[in-house]
């Protein structure tokens, strides 16, 4: 009763409003001039408006003069959901640089997204902003930003869970997208004064080598993979046991082996920048200090050659010596820089060394703890010929229908010194498998005959010479 009798007075309460409005709107035609009248219209229509369940949220694209982060990565986030269907204009832009097309928002469009059954719309607006100026002062700018809607129930949840996802999100598509560079001091940069800006110059890492085309024994691959693997994951072992996040890799072998590509293998698996060290370009401990704490986190330091670097030999001179050339660069200012310096000045840091004689080494560089791992690199087996044959004619010597020739390679390349530079330049002579196959085996029997030579010869002079002493001993006695 109470209801029915309080509903009939809203209604009528409604009905006696209503007609009062139409009421003041005719009295409004009649007296208000047309431009005021549609303002006060405009006024009263939001005032009676329902209230929006929706809430929304605004992404400028820039902060003051700084770039908005959110808004950046909701850039990259939105390329990977899907287009909705009403969908009508999207940008479509490839760089030279980039290897695939992107495909981007158009301005007023808008897509959708769920997150944990949250529904959420994102809306790109872009309009013109002038700075006020005139005739040729007028400058005008394009201000973007996006129009992020959801129920308002789901306000803690956008901001506290989804805005989140999306930053993260767009970090590991972006470390996905990322071009490996390639750092080095002969192309480091200098103002018109000659004054060094930096220590290093950069370039994109164009070395296409990877895990996949690496002629590896595959148990030596997989052991270097998990490695690395191994070696990111594990920040918070080495803050626990205090031990700083470095790995140092010696890599040694004749050349030809693929110690540079196994670098470069490396640096385009984990993403990892290179710094290329000669140490040549170096004349003092405390160049070299100063030249290695200009690198970045998540970075390979390479120092190739490290038994040609003739400073580093003299390290058996007394200190006497040492204090004759106090700024030389010397092997123990790298050891110190590699076991002390190195290891507080930055994370993520990987160092290689690689040697052709790693016999040459001084003790102190292969000294357990220095260089985390030692990786032979040595010739050419089947498995490795098998990759080569695959990445560098499509054929694959291991399947059930192998070319002829493979069987005849396989058996020789086992017992010949050859390295896998060698196959792959025998392998690239020719567009057609069988002649490239063909000049492969040629070249196998070649190096056999060459090498049962050295061997004929070598043995023949240590009977010679084995012969020679028993002479020489016959004559004493
Ligand atoms: N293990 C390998 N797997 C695939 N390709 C290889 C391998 N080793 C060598 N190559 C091929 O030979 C070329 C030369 O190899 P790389 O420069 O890596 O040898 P290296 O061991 O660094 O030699 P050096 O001691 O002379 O520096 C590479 O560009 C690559 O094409
Ligand atoms: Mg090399």
């Amino acid at each position: 009763m109470t209801t029915t009798t309080t509903a009939s007075s809203m209604f009528s309460a409604y009905a006696s409003f209503a007609g009062s409005m139409m009421l003041v709107r005719s009295m409004a035609n009649q007296l208000i001039p047309d431009p005021i009248r549609s303002y006060l219209y405009s006024k009263l229509n939001y005032l009676f408006t329902p209230l929006s369940s929706n809430l929304t949220m605004i992404i400028d694209e820039l902060s003051g003069a700084a770039r908005n982060q959110v808004y950046d990565a909701a850039e990259v986030y939105l390329k990977t959901i899907p287009i909705s269907p009403s969908t009508e204009r999207l940008r479509v832009r490839k760089t030279s640089r980039q290897k695939s097309i992107t495909i981007a928002m158009h301005k007023d469009e808008q897509l959708s997204d769920t997150f944990h059954n949250v529904k959420l719309t994102w809306h790109f607006k872009s309009t013109e902003a002038t700075n006020g100026g005139n005739g040729r002062n007028k400058k005008s700018a394009e201000k973007r930003h996006f129009e992020l809607s959801f129920h308002k129930k789901h306000k803690d949840k956008v901001i506290d869970s989804y805005l989140p996802h999306v930053l993260a999100r767009a970090d590991a598509i972006k470390e996905e997208q990322k071009v490996v560079k390639l750092y080095s001091r002969s192309l480091c940069s200098y103002d018109d004064d000659m004054t060094l800006i930096s220590s290093w110059g950069s370039a994109n890492l164009e070395h296409p080598s990877t895990f996949e085309t690496m002629a590896l024994d595959p148990e030596m691959k997989k052991m270097i993979m998990e490695d690395l693997e191994r070696f990111v994951r594990r920040r918070e072992f080495y803050n626990k046991a205090g031990k700083a996040w470095k790995r140092g890799y010696l890599l040694y072998g004749p050349p030809g082996t693929g110690k540079s590509s196994l670098i470069a293998a490396m640096a385009n698996y984990l993403k990892f920048d290179v710094y290329d060290l000669e140490l040549a370009s170096i004349y003092s401990n405390h160049e070299l200090r100063r030249v290695l704490l200009s690198t970045t986190n998540r970075s390979i330091l390479v120092i190739e050659d490290i038994d040609c670097t003739v400073d580093l030999k003299n390290r058996k001179l007394k200190d006497k010596d040492y204090s004759q050339l106090p700024n030389k660069l010397t092997l123990s200012g790298l050891l110190n820089f590699i076991d002390g310096l190195w290891s507080s000045c930055g994370d993520e840091r990987i160092i290689v060394f690689t040697t052709n004689h790693k016999d040459q080494l001084d003790p102190a560089l292969l000294r357990s703890g220095r260089m985390d791992v030692h990786i032979h690199l040595s010739y050419c087996t089947t498995s490795g010929f098998r990759i080569l044959a695959s990445n560098y004619l499509g054929i694959h010597g291991g399947g059930n229908d192998p070319h002829p020739l493979c069987s005849e390679i396989e058996g020789l390349i086992e017992s010949a010194e050859v390295t896998p530079a060698e196959v792959a330049e025998e392998l690239m002579k020719s567009d057609d498998a069988d002649g490239a196959l063909q000049g492969l085996v040629n070249f196998l029997k070649r190096k056999k005959v060459e090498s049962n030579k050295t061997e004929d010869k070598s043995e023949g002079s240590t009977e010679k010479a084995k012969r020679q002493k028993t002479d020489e001993g016959e004559e004493t006695e």
